[in-house]
């Protein structure tokens, strides 16, 4: 529970939760049943394994997260921020600046290639340029190594690259300028287990380097013993 003290002078959250949730449900529309969640209370740094059965809600509660979507009650605080609170404008701004997202389908650019992808939320966000040190090009450049992506691949066109590879770029792409919260929605579910472990271990290693915390969404129930906290949502119970 948030005591009195805990909250800042103006009525937010506390600074030390990446993020907060609280009586949270959303319905998409009249025909479907409201989706209800557990509070969630995620330190800085911290990481979040998100499961449950298909249609549970996991998708729909990253999209509140990320604060695509806005709750039908119950409130998601981002680094204090109430994401209810800010216009649409100001909720992109915010996600640029504070937040990495990894989706299934990665959502490169085909157009461009793999560094200028990671490059990305540099610049659209000018927070990310400021933290990719010592410049944005050798942050870029360090991820895709760390990361196992070679030299020779750095500036051909995305989709020459494998399924894994691609993977990697966006997991790049989502780290780069260190943001307070990591998003990944089922990243894994294309590679095999040998490239899907060194995956995960590779993510939690560069996100504990820059204090990130991830909330990570999988149907893998052998991933979870690597995350601080977890998190499981029942099915939705079907409608009569
Ligand atoms: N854009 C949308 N419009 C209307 N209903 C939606 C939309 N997205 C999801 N839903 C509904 O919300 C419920 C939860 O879906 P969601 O995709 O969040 O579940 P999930 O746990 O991520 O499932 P999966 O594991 O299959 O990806 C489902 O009943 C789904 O039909």
């Amino acid at each position: 529970m948030t005591s009195k003290t805990d909250t800042t002078r103006d009525g937010s959250r506390p600074l030390g939760r990446t993020l907060e949730i609280s009586g949270l449900s959303f319905q998409w529309n009249r025909h479907h049943q409201p989706l209800g969640y557990p509070d969630v209370a995620l330190p800085a740094g911290k990481h979040l394994f998100l499961q449950g059965p298909s249609g549970s809600g996991k998708s729909t509660l990253m999209s509140l997260i990320g604060g695509l979507i806005i709750p039908s009650s119950g409130s998601v605080h981002v680094l204090g921020t109430d994401l209810a609170s800010l216009t649409g404008g100001q909720r992109d701004r915010f996600r640029a600046d504070h937040m990495g997202v990894i989706f299934q389908q990665f959502n490169l650019v085909p157009y461009l290639n793999a560094l200028d992808n990671v490059l990305l939320p540099c610049r659209l966000s000018q927070k990310r340029r400021d933290r990719s040190k010592p410049s944005p090009t050798d942050a870029a450049t360090f991820l895709l190594d760390a990361l196992n992506i070679p030299e020779s691949h750095w500036r051909r066109p995305v989709t020459g690259l494998s399924v894994g590879q691609q993977q990697r770029v966006a997991a790049a792409r989502a780290l780069i300028g260190a943001p307070e919260l990591i998003l990944a929605d089922e990243p894994t579910s294309a590679l095999d287990s040998d490239n899907r472990d060194r995956f995960i271990e590779l993510l939690l290693q560069l996100a504990a380097k820059q204090q990130s915390s991830v909330v990570f969404v999988s149907h893998d129930q052998s991933l979870a013993g690597r995350f601080d906290q977890k998190l499981e949502l029942p099915a939705l119970e079907a409608t009569p």
